[in-house]
This record gives C-alpha cells, structure tokens and sequence, in this order.
C-alpha cells in the first residue's frame, strides 16, 4: 500500500501523527490514550458503524411496504429534486422535508439500537441521587420501543449479594444523551444517501406470496426478520 498512488495515502501521516500522540501519554498510568485503547476504539466504530446503517436501511424497505407509506410520494419529491440524471447528496436533504420525515419515522418505528451501551463509573460519583461506586455500577440507556423515548437504567451491586436498580431519567431522541452516538452524523448522511439512491432508481415491491411484517431479531441491534422484496426498474 505504502508505494501505491492516490488520496488513501493520507492515512499514513495520519498514523503517524496518532502514534506520536500515543507516545506522548507512555508511562502515565492514568491516561486512557494507549495503544490498546485505539485498537478498541477502531473496532468500537466499524462494528457499530456497519451494522447499524445496514439494518435502518433493511427496516425503511420493510416498513414502506408493511406500513404502505406513500411511496409514489417518496418517488415525486425525489424526481422534482433529484431527477434521473445525477445521484443524490445531502444538499438535496433541505429541499426533500417528506424524504426526511419518512426516514425520522423509520428510525423511530425501526429501533435500531434499542438497549443502548453499557456504561461503568470510573471513579465513585453520584447521578440522580444514586451513588454510583466506580466500576462495579453499570449504567445503560434503553430505547423504549417504537417510540421516541430513552430510559436510562442504573445497576449497583449491593453489599450481601443482589443488586440495586432504578430508573434515572426519560428523554426523547433517536440518538440520545450527552454520551451520543458520535456516528450519528455519518448514519443520517448513508442513510438519506442510500435510501434516495435506491427509490430513484427502483420501486420496492413485496411478491404476493411473501407477507411482510414487523418480527424482529434482537442481538447488537434490532433486525427485521429476512424478508423478500421485488426491485422494480422505475422506467
Ligand atoms: C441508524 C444508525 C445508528 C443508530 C440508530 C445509532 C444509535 C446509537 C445509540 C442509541 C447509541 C447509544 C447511546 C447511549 O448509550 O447513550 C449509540 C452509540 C454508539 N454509536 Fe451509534 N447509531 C447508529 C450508527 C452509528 C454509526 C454509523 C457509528 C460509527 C461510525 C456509530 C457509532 C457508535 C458508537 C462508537 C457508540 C458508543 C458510544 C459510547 O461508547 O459513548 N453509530 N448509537
């Protein structure tokens, strides 16, 4: 790679750069800037920034067609803004408000991470009235399904055994929290991007025989349950 031409090769000065930033922290046992750490944090992002996109794209193909959204609706905002001839970019998105509500509503109904990250103190602190002891307390955001709404629950082993737990608060977003999903950005950009892309280019049709519906499978996120669509040239 390193002798081959082209724009990639950026990646080098920046690896070099982010080692030199590493090295810096050597030695200091309380700095969370180690080689470990970064390798954790790259694989934190490719298998959160895969996943995710994928599956809110696989539930706005199963959620038009189960929900029977206007499509045709989709399709008009699309050719008045896009049309045929060039691909769609996020300039477009401010001209395309019903594109943008049907997506809203398809992160919504989809729910595609709905049991949050789990978190850990890592000093002793207090949140909402519940001490939090470093470590041992797991905190986790929870999406409240097909709705809008987060509950953040809170874990505290107790002494004797067992454990505490509670409700510490309700809020009302898609990617919720102080501690956001930091790919919120990229996932709302492929997102419009590929969505706009498909239905310019073809009509999603469910065959007769196949019934489609809102099952799901839960693991890292909430999939729909494999289901067969006909993609349709638009002519
Ligand atoms: C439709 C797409 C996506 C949805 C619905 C989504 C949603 C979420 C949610 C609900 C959280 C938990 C926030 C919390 O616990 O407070 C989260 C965390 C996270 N997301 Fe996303 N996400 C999406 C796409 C992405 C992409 C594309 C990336 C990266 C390129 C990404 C990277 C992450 C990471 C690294 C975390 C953990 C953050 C932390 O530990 O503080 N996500 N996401």
């Amino acid at each position: 790679m390193r002798w081959l031409p082209g724009p990639f090769r950026k990646i080098f000065r920046h690896w070099e750069k982010l080692q030199y930033f590493v090295k810096g922290f050597k030695g200091d046992t309380t700095s969370y800037f180690h080689e470990e750490n970064l390798l954790c944090s790259t694989l934190d992002l490719f298998l959160t920034g895969t996943e995710t996109t994928a599956t809110a794209i696989r539930w706005a193909l199963d959620i038009l067609n189960f929900v029977l959204l206007p499509v045709e609706k989709v399709q008009q905002e699309i050719d008045a803004v896009v049309g045929q001839c060039r691909q769609p970019s996020m300039a477009d998105k401010e001209k395309m408000p019903y594109t943008s509500a049907v997506l809203s509503e398809v992160l919504r109904m989809g729910n595609v991470v709905p049991l949050g990250v789990p978190r850990m103190a890592t000093s002793d602190t207090t949140l909402a009235g519940f001490r939090l002891p470093k470590v041992r307390a797991v905190c986790s955001a929870v999406n409240l399904w097909g709705r809008f709404e987060q509950i953040v629950w809170v874990n505290i082993p107790v002494h004797g055994g067992g454990a505490r737990s509670g409700l510490l608060r309700v809020i009302c977003a898609p990617f919720p929290g102080k501690r956001a999903c930091p790919g919120e950005q990229l996932a709302r950009t492929e997102l419009f991007i590929f969505f706009v892309a498909l239905l310019q280019k073809f009509t999603f049709q469910a065959p007769a025989e196949a019934a489609l519906s809102f099952e799901f499978t839960l693991s890292l996120t909430r999939c729909p349950k494999p289901f067969r669509l006909r993609a349709v040239p638009r002519g």
